[in-house]
Parts: C-alpha cells; structure tokens; sequence
C-alpha cells in the first residue's frame, strides 16, 4: 500500500472509528462489538506506525497520548467560570423566582437540569478540533488537563461541524467505577476515594494520562463559554445544538414555564436520585432566554438568573 492509498484507509478508519466510539459513549448505543472496534483500531495504528506522517492529533488512536506531563501549565478562562448560588427550600426557590421577575419584563421560563457532582471543566474546540481542557480553578485560573480530558471516551476529538467554541461540563465517575476502583484500591492496601467527585478530580489532576485512560471517567457538558457567531437565543437552543455537535449533554433537562413545574421537577428527582448511575448533589435551575440572562447579569460570583437546589449529601456509595 501506497502514502495515498494509506492516507485514505486512515481517514475511513478514522471517520468509522469515531462513529463507534460516539455511538458507544455519546449515546450509550453501541453499533459494533468491542472485537470489532479493536480490530479496526489496531489496523489504524499499524497503519499510523508504518506511515508517521499521516498521524494527526485528532485521530482516534492519540486518546491515550505521550509521556506524564511534569505540572500542569496555567490557563485563563477567557469568561469566569462562576459559582452557583444556592437554594435549599421551597420558600428559596420562590424567592429566586420573584427576584427575576423583578428583574425582568417579560414571562420567564426556566430550564431544569440535574446538578452533577463531579469536577467541572471546560473544553476548547477551534473549528471543530478539541485544543484544550482545562479544570475551573477559582474560576479565572484553571490547569490545562488536555491530556488526561482527551482520554474520555465521550469527549468528541472532533465535532460533526467544524465549530470555534468553548462548552463546560462536569466531568464525572460513574457510582459502578467508582465503587470497583476502591475495591481495587483497598486489595491493593491504598487509601479508597471518599466518593465519586473525588475519584474523578484525583484521576483528572494525575499527571500520567495511562492512569486517567484507566478510571473510566465520563462528562455531562451544560454550557457555553466563548462561541463565535453564537446561533441561538435560549439556554435549551444550546443544549439541542451542543448535542448536534456531538457532544454528551445529560438526557434528563427539562423546560419548566413557572416556579410550580420547577418545584415539582425538583421533588420527582429526590426520589429518582438514587436510581441514576452517577451522583448528583442538586437542580441547577436557568432562566432559559439568553436576552433575559444578560438582563439579569451577575452578582460578584454568581449568576443573577440561575440557583442550585440543593440536595442533602447521598449516602455513601459502596
Ligand atoms: N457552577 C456552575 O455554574 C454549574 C455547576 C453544574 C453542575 N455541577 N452540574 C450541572 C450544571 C448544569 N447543568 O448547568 C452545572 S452549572
């Protein structure tokens, strides 16, 4: 086989390979048995091995790249990534509602989604590649965890458009992995993690991307920070449009038109919460129209038109 003969088999596989792994992880709908997938990603290294020049670090083979990385290099968020105020109540939840009304001229509706416990990040795509990741920090200053964040099967390498954005996520251990990397832990005689937010921020802030490629992470993305030519005018047009993009957004949102359905949507996953595989410690709840958000704006730290309820801790995942 020829350089061109193999540029083209590499790019089939690739596309291929990238469908797998989007059906697989992204929708939880796998299209190919792992035998499958394996035998067409060990053709396309051997092909990447034998052609180096035809290897691009967008390619499915480069998830689990390089050598540890000695520290983490600084970034800054080019938007803050904020906190979240926090309801615990009913009469909190009214509250935040009637401070939007206030605040604003028209209906409000809200959108409702599950608050996940896990570490938040950002993730940078220029014109549909993924650059960078980068953990929240305080907020203005995060650490570029790209490596380790390429090794999560979920993370799309490549958007189905080439889009210039940046999206935030929660990036998550699901209760199942969580609960088998402490027993592999503890027969190992290690310490175990303490609960799944901090497996995931441990496996993340390991300098070593052979061990985060190893702990089964995954990611809910929630949210847009830079996004040139930005289409949409409401929180839920971006969840659809990030989703288009092909990456994983949480299945569970939901639009609510007053406080009433919010309150009811809060109640139903009290009970439900348990049933979910990874932990959740809340509702994040948004006003919906991007319009009304900016006329609200922000506090100091948080933003005007969101809260979080919040749950009560879980008890402890065994
Ligand atoms: N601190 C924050 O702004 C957020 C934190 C989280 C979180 N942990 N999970 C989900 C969402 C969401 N769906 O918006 C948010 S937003």
């Amino acid at each position: 086989m020829n350089a061109s003969e193999a540029q083209q088999r590499i790019e089939a596989l690739r596309q291929e390979l990238e469908q797998y792994s989007y059906q697989y992880h992204t929708l939880d709908d796998p299209s190919v048995s792992d035998y499958e997938y394996d035998k067409k990603m060990q053709e396309l290294m051997n092909l990447e091995e034998e052609f180096p020049e035809l290897q691009t670090p967008d390619s499915p083979s480069q998830r689990v790249g390089g050598k540890p990385l000695d520290a983490f290099v600084k970034v800054q968020h080019d938007i803050p990534m904020l906190s979240l105020g926090n309801a615990f109540n009913e009469e909190e939840l009214r509250d935040f509602d009637r401070r939007v009304k206030n605040g604003t001229d028209a209906e409000v509706s809200y959108v409702c989604e599950l608050k996940i416990d896990g570490l938040a990040v950002s993730l940078k795509y220029e014109d549909g590649v993924f650059v960078r990741g980068a953990t929240r920090g305080d907020g203005t200053t995060g650490e570029d965890i790209t490596k380790n964040l390429r090794t999560i099967r979920s993370i799309p390498l490549r958007l189905k458009e080439p889009v210039t954005l940046e999206v935030r996520g929660e990036a998550y251990m699901p209760k199942r992995s969580f609960v088998s990397l402490n027993e592999a832990k503890e027969a190992g005689g290690e310490e175990p993690f303490a609960n799944p937010r901090n497996a995931a921020a441990g496996s993340l802030r390991q300098l070593d991307p052979k061990i985060a490629a190893k702990r089964n992470l995954d990611i809910f993305l929630y949210g847009i920070g830079v996004w040139e030519d930005d289409p949409t005018d409401a929180h839920s047009d971006r969840l659809e449009r990030m989703k288009e993009l092909g990456l994983k957004t949480n299945p569970e949102w939901q639009k609510c038109t007053n406080i009433d359905e919010v309150i009811d949507y809060v109640n139903s996953w009290v009970e439900r919460r348990p049933d979910l595989d990874y932990e959740i410690d809340g509702i994040v709840i948004k006003v919906d129209r991007l319009d009304q958000q900016e006329a609200l704006g922000f506090t100091a730290k948080s933003p005007r038109w969101a809260t979080a309820f919040k749950f009560p801790a879980e008890e402890a995942v065994t």
